[in-house]
């Protein structure tokens, strides 16, 4: 079918259509996209604004929430009157009174391992404005799964970063995505959320248009999308950065999408749950008296090549796929470089029924400490 314009749409879009790079061509590329932008918060605001107000032809809004508030203060597509209602819902009435020209999809309701293949596979980009670890694998996990790019941007306090991930380049080949960057998640609770951490309002503002002026230029293929490029802006210090990210030969290739909640510890409790453990020396006198056990380091490989201290290698991220390879008839003990995530894999395996687990207290760094001293660089 043939993209058309009406003369109001003509008129609408005549700054666009007077721009050479641009032209009618480039309105009609966004005519025909259909976007999906996760989250209608503080980033998803912006960037459903500007998109609307472009004329991308069909966009998609998940978000499962409610307007509170406290989020009035960055979230510019939200008024007092919506306190209470679905964002979701909100946000399609505001832009469609914005741009009644183009076409809305509301999800309201939350981006799961179970919906996420299915809702994230009508649309050709995607645009991740969620605040939350867990969902960010999810997105990016769904997006290598279905060829789709992933333009995403996140925020704290008075910092944000973009990038393009999973961008074809003229081969078809892609490029680097989020688990090339970040190939396990932080520690629960180690990084806040703007409800923990707090965030200036216009930061998602100046960091939510960045992130639509990407979907805009890998839908109309003007100029060189931000792939293999992360942009780090701190608006304090008006300092900007692009660190090149490369993709990772240590990434694991995703197939399916697993329990993210699990993945990122998430659903933990404010102080976390004691766990049991063992000390370096007395797991080295296990070894020394050949004690059956078994060990398994779920830091990356990367890190398992610079030093380990044996055992098997199961990367946080893998465990939940590799459940059959851990042992429930001999002690389990688990192990990274300060014992911060393996205390995360041993509660997160409790859950799942896990018994006689141990956390090496210190990791591998109080093994370098107090048993082998060669390895003390690491
Ligand atoms: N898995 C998910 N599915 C759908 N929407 C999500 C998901 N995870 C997060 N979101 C949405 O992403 C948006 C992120 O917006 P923002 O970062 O401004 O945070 P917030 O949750 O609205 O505010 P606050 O953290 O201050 O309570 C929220 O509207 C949230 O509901």
């Amino acid at each position: 079918m043939s993209i058309t314009f009406s003369k109001a749409e003509l008129e609408r879009y005549s700054r666009h259509l007077i721009i050479p790079e641009f032209n009618i061509e480039g309105q009609r590329k966004l005519k025909e996209a259909k976007v999906l932008v996760i989250g209608s918060g503080g980033l998803g605001s912006p960037v459903l604004l500007y998109l609307a107000a472009a004329g991308v032809g069909h966009l998609g809004i998940v978000d499962f929430d409610v307007v509170d508030d406290s989020n009035l203060q960055r979230q510019v597509l939200f008024t007092v009157e919506d306190v209470g209602r679905p964002k979701a819902e909100v946000a399609k009435e505001r832009l469609q009174k914005l741009n009644p020209y183009i076409e809305f999809t509301v999800h309201d309701t939350a981006l799961t391992s179970e919906n996420a293949l299915d809702i994230i596979k009508d649309y050709d980009v995607i645009a991740d404005g969620t605040d939350n670890f867990a969902t960010r694998y999810l997105v990016n996990d769904a997006c290598v799964i279905l060829d789709k790019v992933n333009v995403y941007a996140s925020i704290f306090r008075f910092e944000g970063q973009v990038s393009v991930f999973n961008y074809p380049d003229q081969d078809g080949v892609r490029g680097p995505h989020y688990r090339d960057l970040f190939p396990s998640p932080p520690p629960p609770g180690m990084v806040p959320s703007c409800s923990e951490g707090g965030v200036m309002g216009v930061l998602p503002g100046m960091i939510g248009t960045m992130q639509a002026n990407e979907v805009i230029k890998v839908i109309t293929g003007i100029g060189k999308p931000l792939s293999g490029r992360l942009f780090l802006f701190d608006t304090l210090a008006f300092e900007t950065r692009t660190m090149k990210i490369r993709k990772n030969p240590n990434t694991a290739p995703v197939t399916a999408l697993i329990d993210y909640e699990f993945f990122c510890g998430s659903g933990h409790e404010d102080q976390p749950e004691a766990v049991a453990e063992i000390t370096a020396q007395e797991l080295k006198e296990w070894m020394d008296n050949e004690r059956q056990f078994q060990l398994i380091d779920v830091r990356e490989p990367y890190e398992y090549e610079i030093a380990n201290i044996g055992g098997e290698l199961i990367p946080q991220g893998q465990i939940e796929a590799q459940l059959d390879q851990i042992r429930q008839d001999k002690p389990v003990v688990l192990y990274c470089r300060s014992g911060n995530r393996s205390a995360d894999v041993l509660r997160s395996l409790k859950t799942k029924g896990f018994d006689n687990l141990y956390n090496l207290k210190g990791g591998v760094l109080s093994w370098a400490e107090h048993i082998d001293p060669e390895m003390a660089k690491y």
